[in-house]
């Protein structure tokens, strides 16, 4: 703790500059190692020094924790080995521990020089004394926040700070699915890539959102630059301003004394992705809305901007136009990022990519945890077309890697293996049938949500059904399934 007032020095100066001015005293304020960290009067040409050859008083409270009133300085017992003792100047000290929890961290000193200023601090000691006590408690809760505020800042430097080079290949490639839905989102992909125009990625959590970003910036001229994600969601409020920005030495207590360059800096000449840009405080909004347009970024404690050249995308799976009504997010940022907009479907709407991607990640977790895979019932795709997947792509990996931890020396993948809550909610799809009619939507929406719902499709479907064509599509709109 000892760095802690020394931390929040200018807090600490202004409580003594104020403290001197109302009670008409001089005013020391130490840390528990006896270095001054403020003083008025005579004291304000010695900050900063060390006072361990004279501070005797305030030792003694540092080691007590107790508070002193010295009424004859210099010839208290506290003073005998004080070296200046003989030619002591004050009148009069009273000296107050300040506290967290019972770990002193400092001492505020109230020092009189003249008979005065003793007689005036006497008449009224009780109400002063309680006075001290009230500015100490509030340096110390000041203390304590600063101290949360730096935990949090380390715990979050130790963490989720990605800067990825071109190195790690995330292109187009990697984001597989053979469904109408994907593969057009892809083309539009190659289209936008080479431009710099702002990107607002929407979509359900887990449907592949980074992913896209990822592959926006390495199809563009800037995949050799940094592509640097920063989440919105998953930064304390109160970091997200100087972890964007980034901050001058100095610029606050707990920061890193050689200052510290934000995100979008980082980002010069790559890509910049904001996930979950709808949890973006509101005051914070209105800096990134001015970066947006200046192009240029002032870091914290600073007045010089700097010029950057950043493509920005931003992800939200929140409904943005929703909290533009409830005034949570700002219109203008929103026009801003929206310029062009990009929806990544649920995996509902495109479960012909099912196969392929539970295939992808059966092969991912059988190398990663070594085992073989020789068969896969088939029945386990009907199961899985049957879901309807809330947490999409990322449910779906995280189904298939617990399949294959699962996984027996046959080598089977049957839907035994699969977890409980999937087949009772699977299995709940499968036999909730009350009457013929809601028995046959249900067995048309099964065979869509098996075969798709292009026309090849639909002819499988009738086919699979005993129908004809017609048929199909007069059930398709009496269902209200067209
Ligand atoms: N089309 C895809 N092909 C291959 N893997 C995918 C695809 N879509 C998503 N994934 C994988 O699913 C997981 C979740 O994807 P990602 O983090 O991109 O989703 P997101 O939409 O950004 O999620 P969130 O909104 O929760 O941040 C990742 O492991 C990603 O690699």
């Amino acid at each position: 703790m000892s760095e802690v007032l020394k931390n929040m020095q200018d807090t600490v100066v202004k409580y003594a500059r104020v403290l001197s001015r109302i009670l008409k005293v001089d005013v020391e304020i130490v840390d528990d190692r006896l270095n001054r960290i403020a003083g008025t009067g005579s004291f304000e040409n010695r900050v900063n020094t060390d006072m361990s050859d004279e501070g005797y008083v305030y030792r003694t409270v540092l080691q007590t924790g107790e508070k002193k009133i010295i009424r004859n300085p210099g010839m208290h017992e506290i003073c005998m080995r004080c070296p200046k003792r003989y030619h002591c100047e004050e009148t009069f000290e009273i000296s107050t521990p300040i506290k967290i929890g019972d770990e002193v961290i400092g001492v505020i000193g109230f020092v009189c020089f003249d008979q005065q200023q003793k007689n005036h601090i006497l008449e009224d000691l009780d109400t002063y004394l309680e006075f001290l006590d009230q500015i100490s408690d509030l340096i110390s809760s000041k203390a304590l926040e600063e101290i949360e505020k730096e935990k949090t800042l380390n715990a979050f430097n130790e963490k989720i700070n990605t800067v990825s080079g071109s190195a790690e290949n995330f292109g187009l490639d990697k984001i597989l699915g053979e469904s109408e839905k994907i593969k057009s989102l892809k083309e539009k992909v190659k289209k936008i890539a080479r431009s710099s125009s702002t990107v607002l990625i929407t979509g359900e959590s887990g449907t592949g959102k980074e992913l896209l970003a990822r592959a926006i910036h390495m199809e563009s001229y800037r995949a050799d630059g940094p592509f640097v994600a920063i989440n919105c969601a998953a930064i304390p409020e109160t970091l997200l301003e100087s972890e964007l920005l980034g901050y001058t030495r100095g610029a606050f207590t707990g920061a890193d004394v050689r200052g510290k360059m934000g995100k979008i800096e980082l980002a010069h000449k790559g890509t910049l992705f904001f996930d979950e840009i709808g949890d973006m405080p509101l005051y914070l909004q209105s800096k990134l809305l001015r970066v947006l347009e200046q192009k240029e970024v002032t870091r914290l404690g600073s007045n010089k901007p700097v010029p950057v050249d950043v493509r920005f995308i931003a992800a939200t799976n929140k409904d943005l136009e929703r909290m533009i009504r409830e005034r949570a997010f700002r219109e203008d940022l929103y026009y801003r990022l929206n310029v062009i907009p990009l929806e990544v479907p649920p995996l509902r709407e495109r479960k012909e990519d099912i196969e392929q991607l539970t295939k992808f990640f059966i092969e991912k977790y059988c190398r990663l945890f070594n085992k073989k895979v020789i068969l896969i019932d088939d029945r386990l795709w009907e199961y899985m077309k049957m879901y309807d997947w809330p947490g999409n792509v990322r449910e779906l990996e995280n189904t298939v890697e617990y399949m294959v931890n699962m996984l027996g020396s046959d080598g089977i993948i049957t839907m035994r293996l699969m977890p409980r809550k999937f087949m009772e909610d699977a299995g709940r799809a499968k036999d909730d049938i009350d009457s013929l009619e809601e028995m046959e939507a249900r067995l048309i929406k099964r065979a869509l949500n098996i075969y798709g719902r292009n026309v090849t499709a639909k002819k499988q479907v009738a086919k699979k059904l005993g129908i004809g064509m017609a048929t199909l599509y007069r059930k398709l709109k009496k269902y209200g399934f067209d």
